[in-house]
């Protein structure tokens, strides 16, 4: 199931930086292997903000929450979850 996630990210600024830069890291990392397992289907950068638009394809609403709260910058996010479903003009076979 497809699935849009709108993320905020919100570091406080007095936070430790060299602990932001490793959480940053660290979240690049978990990102890039969401990736490849194909559960991370798209990312945009919302322009002007520290913040995403995604796009997730996962089997469960479960596996959805697992996966949003094992990102190490999950404590800093806040998220809006959208359930999508193919549109019925759609050409792209891999919407679902
Ligand atoms: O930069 C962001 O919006 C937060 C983030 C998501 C994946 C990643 O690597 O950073």
């Amino acid at each position: 199931m497809l699935t849009m996630v709108e993320m905020n990210v919100r570091i406080p600024l007095d936070f430790d930086k060299e602990e932001a830069e490793r959480l940053k890291a660290s979240e690049k990392e978990r990102f890039q292997e969401l990736q490849r397992a194909g559960k991370w289907r798209h990312i945009w950068r919302v322009a002007g903000h520290y913040a995403n638009v995604s796009i997730f394809d996962v089997v469960s609403n479960a596996e959805l929450h697992d996966v949003l709260t094992s990102l190490p910058l999950y404590p800093f996010m806040e998220m809006k979850v959208t359930p999508l479903c193919r549109h019925p003009s759609s050409i792209h076979n891999d919407d679902r």
